[in-house]
């Protein structure tokens, strides 16, 4: 029998969709995130990213499906989530009155006794003034101050919407290599932003959302590894080629060219186009994760011809 341990997954979605009137914001998504991971949540404008981490912290119920953190079931058990993790919003709310010190020790009320100590320490870093009330600072202050209060009791999970917008290029990377060491200490971060050359540098795993669905989620390592560029340059433009054997995220033809980003690629894809009539030229390229986040995107949706309209109900659970 096997002596080893099986580490829970810190973050459990199983068939959770959601719909606003007339916009299917999540579809049928399935996610686990085993403990100590970065995991980038990307997607376009409107993909379901922040409808995903409002079901995730509680602050809206799927309709069908069910989401587990540490252990706890969103809907359920949110207070006790909320305690566990941490999180800071894509517009954190905050008491405008305050000053960031009065903030901390008001918030310090709700958690352990080492964390005024690390906040302080954190304000110290991020270079905030401490007796500035949060009315009188600036965008990237106020992001600073958020994230201090969300990681200050050390969670175990912290959850990030959009976290360094705001803040300058110094603080961002200071703050995204923070999460590089928070998932070495064992914590795991999920981080929701647009920003993917940052994300590329600290995430270990990559989930990217198009049209309220998962259409890709795979470790980062694997992702660059296994997806390439296949180019290939035709005799004739009316000749049929071949296609690579893989998973095809996006397929261009323009003139003699042809252009795929494939995913999984066969070993020996090459076999296929060089025993091919017509098949002047061929090769294989590394994407970035900017290129086979726009392939994935650039994939078709199913039309929605009305409008969005707000649904009130859904806002007046946040
Ligand atoms: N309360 C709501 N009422 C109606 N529609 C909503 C509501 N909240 C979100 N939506 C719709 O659900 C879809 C997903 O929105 P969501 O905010 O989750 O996207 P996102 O990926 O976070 O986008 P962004 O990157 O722009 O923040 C969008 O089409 C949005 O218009």
């Amino acid at each position: 029998m096997s002596s080893e341990l099986v580490t829970p997954n810190v973050i459990e979605v199983h068939g959770v969709s959601k719909r606003f009137r007339n916009c299917q914001a999540l579809d049928q998504v399935d996610l686990l995130v085993p403990q100590g991971k970065v995991l980038a949540l990307l997607g376009e404008n409107g993909a379901g990213k922040t409808t995903l981490i409002r079901i995730l912290t509680g602050f809206l119920k799927p309709d069908i499906g069910s989401a587990q953190l540490l252990g706890h079931d969103c809907g359920k058990d949110s207070v006790e989530i909320r305690r566990q993790i941490g999180y800071v919003s894509d517009s954190p709310a905050l008491y405008e009155w305050m000053t960031a010190s009065e903030i901390g020790w008001f918030t310090s009320a709700f958690y352990d006794d080492a964390f005024p100590d690390r906040y302080q320490q954190l304000i110290r870093e991020f270079q905030v003034p401490i007796d500035t009330k949060i009315s009188a600072m600036s965008k990237g202050q106020r992001a600073k101050v958020a994230l201090a209060l969300a990681t200050a009791h050390d969670p175990k999970l912290l959850i990030l919407d959009e976290p360094t917008s705001g803040l300058d290029p110094i603080v961002r990377r200071q703050f995204l290599e923070s999460m590089v060491d928070r998932a070495a200490a064992g914590r795991t971060v999920l981080l929701s932003s647009h920003l993917i050359n940052e994300v590329e540098r600290v995430a270990d795993v990559i989930a990217i959302l198009h049209g309220g669905k998962i259409r890709l989620i795979q470790p980062l390592e694997t992702l660059k590894h296994e997806t390439r560029i296949v180019t290939a340059t035709m005799d004739d433009a009316h000749v049929e080629s071949p296609v690579p054997r893989g998973e095809i995220f996006s397929s261009t033809i323009s003139g003699r060219q042809r252009r795929w980003v494939v995913g999984k690629l066969a070993e020996n894809w090459r076999d296929d186009f060089t025993t091919e009539e017509g098949v002047r030229h061929c090769d294989a390229a590394v994407p970035t994760l900017e290129e086979i986040f726009i392939a994935v995107c650039g994939q078709p949706l199913e039309p929605s011809t009305e409008p969005n309209e707000v649904d009130e109900e859904a806002e007046m659970m946040t």
